[in-house]
């Protein structure tokens, strides 16, 4: 099972310096507002590829007002094998990640542990834009397939050339087609990789017992050709509209995700706030059950403020589910109900503000 058993949090946000050491089962966070409570959560994310779970600007995390740069150390026991991770900035400095000693790309961390989060903003999940939900899809399918991160990447450098073409109207049909057909190739790598995400997502929902209602998803791809020799021709077919536009209008990063609540056959975003709730955490349990069958172990999670919405059955059903996958969740909360609802099944940490600092006291 993998699991953090040491974090040091260095200039990190509301944190000058704190240590603490955890065990592999769930740990409850528990303090007031401003506390310092979502800043472990970050500080974990950001052990993992990308900007962490509040896609803060790397250099905005340095601890105001000395701003000297921030470190997160960490150590990893990932079955039998442990790792020292750090995830660190120097001022007017980018990201620097280092594996057991040596610098690493960020996409290592992807490969070394599985970090999965729900957090308060995601509770707006099926009200908000589409790109929300696509981010959502993608950090899923990169929890299966860590190359996905690869395969984005590349198709929004291509994207961004052939913008660029089509805001200053040049008409180099070569120059098109070069681009036209990067973004092709690793187009039709991302609907691949989207489409296995729901597969196994949808297997893992069906196959489980679990209290949390099946939410069935599908891509909307009206506007995007799947494969590559398709979304080649329909990107050339589409210039003249990507012209007057001046971007382009198709593609993968156009898709729509589509929710339904199964058992009433309604769309997400028409379910209750509770029922909208319910849908996503059954979504993060159903990726953790396929990783930790995949992978032999579960991911670490991070639910900010889980209970926010969810009533007291779910929240007992969510305790007993986290607890029966053996993952370690990182849970935060205000009042005592954490506290009581997780019992002894925890190791529970008080999180205060005190004039050094944010710190962190285990108390149960
Ligand atoms: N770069 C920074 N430097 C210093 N303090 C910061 C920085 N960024 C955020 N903070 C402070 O960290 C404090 C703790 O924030 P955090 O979001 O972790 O609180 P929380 O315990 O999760 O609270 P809540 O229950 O309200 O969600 C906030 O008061 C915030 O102002």
């Amino acid at each position: 099972m993998a699991h953090l058993t040491h974090l040091t949090l260095s200039h990190f946000r509301s944190y000058k310096q704190a240590t603490f050491a955890v065990g592999a089962r769930p740990i409850a966070l528990f303090g007031p507002n401003g506390a310092g409570k979502t800043n472990v959560l970050e500080a974990i994310s950001l052990l993992s590829p990308g900007r962490g779970l509040r896609r803060a600007a790397p250099e905005e995390i340095a601890r105001a007002p000395e701003a000297v740069g921030w470190k997160i150390k960490a150590e990893l026991d990932g079955m039998g094998h442990t790792h020292e991770i750090e995830s660190r900035m120097e001022p007017g400095q980018s990201r620097l990640t280092r594996i057991d000693g040596k610098a690493a790309p960020q996409t290592a961390l992807g490969r070394l542990m599985r970090i999965l989060w729900l957090v308060p903003s995601m509770d707006r999940l099926w009200l908000d834009g589409a790109s929300e939900r696509r981010r959502f899809l993608d950090r899923m399918t990169m929890s299966f397939e860590p190359g996905h991160a690869d395969a984005t990447l590349a198709y929004e450098k291509a994207m961004r050339e052939r913008n660029r073409l089509l805001k200053d109207q040049v008409r180099d049909a070569a120059w098109f087609a070069g681009l036209e057909a990067q973004m092709a190739e690793h187009g039709a790598a991302i609907h691949a990789n989207r489409a296995m995400t729901l597969d196994r997502i949808a297997s893992a929902q069906a196959g489980a017992a679990t209290a949390f209602p099946q939410a069935d998803l599908a891509l909307d791809e009206v506007s995007t050709a799947q494969d590559k020799a398709t979304l080649v021709t329909a990107l050339a077919e589409n210039r003249p509209r990507d012209l007057a536009a001046g971007r382009t209008l198709i593609g993968p990063h156009r898709s729509e995700l589509q929710a339904i609540f199964a058992a009433k056959a309604t769309p997400a975003r028409l379910c209750s706030t509770g029922e909208q709730k319910a849908l996503l955490v059954s979504l993060i349990l159903a990726n953790a059950r396929a990783l930790a069958e995949d992978l032999g172990a579960p991911p670490i999670l991070l639910l900010d403020e889980v209970a926010a919405h969810l009533d007291a059955g779910r929240r007992a059903a969510l305790y007993d589910e986290i607890c029966a996958l053996r993952a370690q969740a990182w849970l935060t909360g205000t009042g005592a109900e954490l506290f009581a609802e997780l019992g002894d099944r925890a190791d529970h940490f008080e999180v205060a503000e005190s004039n050094v600092g944010s710190r962190v006291k285990q108390v149960g």
